[in-house]
């Protein structure tokens, strides 16, 4: 159970049935239309970014250079970092960083200023990601500035930046809540003009999956250059919006690792990993080290100080225990029966609980078989009932079951002992 403490497969019952875990053909990867990247997307990274907006982070440059190169060999293809004007350190980290010779391509991330974009380029990044808000909340309250000069300066900085060779990408914050015909003229002028990559964000999480789509799509029509995507989950969508962004023709998701950033965050790296391994198998596994998602949780985890969740996809607590008696029974015959994800996929193991009153027999017999005793069916089923009885009166832990099996056992009559092991040389007297 997972408030007994328990993590994944280091105690109970663990399935070892079907060993050679053998996913059927899964429905879930559907056919894809043309418009679909779910099988060809990019992942930009933006722990050591968005990451740092997280209300606990403090990144040392040690621990960022840490992240930095766990993120890359995890995969990742772009690594985006605060920005380089946000203070003298958040400037030498970024030089630090794109110093390090790493295969992810490493990015910044700055207002749409021609002084902040100069400084990114001093920084020796690869490319520099550009942002200004565009809804009416953003213009008015934040920034103050119309969509004429909003475009204007777009144009000057993207062209100087392209100018020193760099890749650059222009975001409008806020596009949710932008008006339409502003946003596709501004994405337009900006991708006429070569920029690598526009971007669409939902700066507070308001977007719904179908929405998503929808304004991907219509952009997808619009702009011939790369589209990324940014998605905050405060109303729990960021993971999906990210799917549909992608069947609609989005080419970019940005991630961070366990979703850390402003507010509650945004799309967490692992859980997408998830949705994307069911999606996208063969892409998602050949690309990225998908066991290693729980090592690099678990440094940011430790770095802003907060603790995995235990719903978290793939590597919460409770991921992959099994506990009622009916998936029991399934999982252990065979694990696709109840899920979806192969924790062998990230090198995690399955764990089937028995010790509770929700349990049944058939885990219960399989925890015999590991205890090395010879139970028969109607045995396995009697002991089930005892100790269904104690965890009516308590929590139990496994040592408790395991005890009720073992003294179960013991007091068996020598004959049943035998009738059980079908050798009477077996029988421990
Ligand atoms: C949605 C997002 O997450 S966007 C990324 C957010 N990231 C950051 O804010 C990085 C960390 N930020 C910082 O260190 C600071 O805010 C700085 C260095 C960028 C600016 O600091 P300050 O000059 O002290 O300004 P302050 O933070 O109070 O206000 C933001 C300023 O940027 C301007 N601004 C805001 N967004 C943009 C934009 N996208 N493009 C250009 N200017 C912008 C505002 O008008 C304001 O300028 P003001 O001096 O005329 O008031
Ligand atoms: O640059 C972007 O695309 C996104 C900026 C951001 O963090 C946001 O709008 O929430
Ligand atoms: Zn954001």
């Amino acid at each position: 159970m997972c408030g007994d403490g328990l993590s994944n497969g280091h105690n109970g019952t663990t399935s070892g049935v079907n060993g050679g875990f053998q996913q059927p053909p899964n429905p879930y990867t559907g056919p894809s239309d043309y418009l679909s990247n779910v099988a060809n997307f990019k992942i930009i990274e933006s722990t050591l970014r968005e990451g740092e907006q997280f209300a606990n982070a403090y990144f040392d440059t040690e621990t960022k250079i840490k992240i930095a190169k766990a993120l890359d060999a995890f995969g990742v293809d772009y690594i985006e970092l605060t920005s380089p004007v946000a203070s003298e350190q958040s400037f030498q980290d970024c030089k630090a960083i794109a110093s390090l010779g790493l295969k992810a391509k490493i990015l910044t991330h700055i207002r749409c200023d021609i002084g902040d974009a100069k400084k990114a380029v001093e920084a020796g990044v690869d490319g520099v990601d550009v942002v200004i808000g565009t809804s009416k909340h953003l213009r008015e309250h934040s920034h103050g500035k119309d969509m004429e000069y909003i475009t204007k300066t777009a144009l000057e900085v993207i062209e100087y930046i392209k100018g020193t060779g760099l890749e650059v990408r222009f975001s409008s914050e806020d596009s949710f809540r932008s008006d339409l015909v502003d946003l596709l003229s501004l994405y337009k002028a900006v991708d006429k003009i070569g920029v690598n990559r526009v971007g669409i964000a939902d700066t507070v999480g308001c977007a719904s999956p179908r929405q998503v789509y929808e304004l991907v799509r219509t952009l997808r029509g619009v702009v011939s250059c790369d589209i990324e995507t940014h998605f905050h989950h405060d109303t729990g969508c960021s993971i999906a919006n990210a799917f549909c962004a992608l069947e609609a023709g989005a080419t970019h998701v940005d991630t961070s690792v366990l979703g850390i950033g402003e507010r509650n965050g945004i799309t967490p790296l692992g859980g997408f990993l998830a949705r994307m391994v069911v999606s996208a198998p063969d892409y998602v596994k050949s690309k990225y080290k998908l066991h290693m998602i729980k090592e690099i949780e678990d440094l940011v985890a430790e770095a802003v100080q907060v603790n995995t969740p235990f719903n978290n996809p793939i590597t919460g607590f409770c991921a992959f225990t099994h506990k009622a008696g009916i998936h029991a029974k399934a999982i252990l015959n065979n694990p696709s029966t109840y899920e979806i994800l192969n924790p062998a996929d990230f090198g995690l193991t399955r764990y089937v609980h028995f010790a509770s009153r929700l349990t049944g027999w058939n885990a219960v017999k399989t925890r015999v078989q590991q205890l090395g005793l010879n139970m028969t069916d109607d045995q396995c089923k009697e002991v089930t009932a005892k100790i269904k009885a104690l965890a009516d009166v308590r929590p139990i832990a496994i040592d408790d079951a395991d005890s009720i099996i073992r003294t179960y056992h013991l007091e068996l009559p020598h004959a049943e002992k035998i009738a059980a092991n079908g050798h009477a040389e077996h029988v421990v007297a």
